[in-house]
């Protein structure tokens, strides 16, 4: 049975992975740092880890590009998506309606992320509470479990409020709709995936530049466009060795199977860029009703 590391448990990653690979052929690995994540799939503790990569609103998660870029070499074997949907649990006294129960609660605990996506509904309904970060949205719910304090509540996901027996005060309080977090698996080896209609073929490279002159990123993007080669998105992060030099982050939509792809990385080596590939693997639309592998 192949081990996934991820944050968990109660985290939004565990009820990614548990809806897209399901439950009864892998065994889940949970940690409570994403650097443990990455660690243990280097470590060979675990086969994959999965790692949230992206969030519709909050765009990508810099410091887990920084990991993959700079850290480890752990090549990217599949993408998916899942819709983060953040409800707010806590400890019921007596029976009421949620804005008497607003009112008596004094803190919110959260990841980061969580807190950032519902900025609005926490002005709106909760300004006078202290907010405090923590590692993981199931770590904010195992948190409230242990307090046993019915003025601290957690924002985190439905299945956290249902593993540590919270009450769900309120359900789907992020400020967006179409909240989606991107997903990817890493690991040494290709997965054999559930039965699952993949969405795309992709893959991601990480590219640096020779020299800083005009033009240079044109040049470098040019060997994709004149073959018609679509790229969904590019990214710039600091080397972290000097100041003002950058890598880019650059997925493409195309596999390295291909013949056009091949040919373009070899074009934008010979003009001297320095090129890594994160990975080329298949990437998966969300689908709410895929059924159990
Ligand atoms: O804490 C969780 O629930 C996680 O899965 C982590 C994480 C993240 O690190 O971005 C993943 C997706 C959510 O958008 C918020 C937090």
């Amino acid at each position: 049975m192949k081990r996934i590391a991820l944050l968990g448990p109660g985290t939004f990653t565990e009820e990614s992975a548990h809806h897209f690979l399901g439950t009864a052929q892998f065994q889940y690995l949970n940690c409570k740092m994403i650097d443990d994540v990455f660690m243990s799939t280097v470590n060979g503790e675990a086969d994959y880890g999965v790692i949230p990569i992206e969030n519709t609103f909050d765009g990508s998660v810099r410091l887990h590009l920084d990991w993959l870029a700079n850290e480890m070499e752990l090549p990217i074997q599949a993408e998916w998506v899942y819709p983060i949907s953040i409800s707010l649990h806590g400890i019921r006294e007596s029976e009421g309606s949620l804005a008497v129960d607003c009112a008596s609660l004094t803190k919110v605990v959260s990841h980061s992320v969580t807190l950032t996506q519902c900025r609005q509904f926490l002005h709106d309904y909760l300004p006078h509470v202290e907010l405090e970060q923590v590692g993981s949205n199931g770590e904010a719910a195992r948190l409230v479990k242990q307090l046993g304090r019915p003025d601290v509540a957690a924002l985190s996901p439905l299945s956290a409020g249902a593993m540590y027996g919270l009450h769900t005060w309120a359900q789907g309080v992020q400020d967006h709709e179409n909240n989606f977090t991107r997903f990817v698996l890493v690991g040494r080896e290709p997965m054999q995936l559930p039965n699952r209609e993949v969405s795309a073929d992709k893959t991601t490279i990480l590219v640096t530049l020779p020299e800083d002159y005009p033009g240079a990123l044109h040049q470098l993007l040019s060997a994709f466009a004149w073959r018609r080669i679509n790229l969904s998105k590019i990214e710039s992060r600091p080397t972290k060795k000097k100041l003002g030099t950058y890598y880019f982050f650059i997925d493409i939509q195309a596999s390295m199977d291909s013949i056009l792809l091949p040919a373009a990385l070899q074009e934008i080596e010979a003009i001297g860029c320095q090129v890594r590939v994160l990975g080329s693997y298949p990437a998966y639309e969300y689908q709410p009703a895929w059924s159990q592998p």
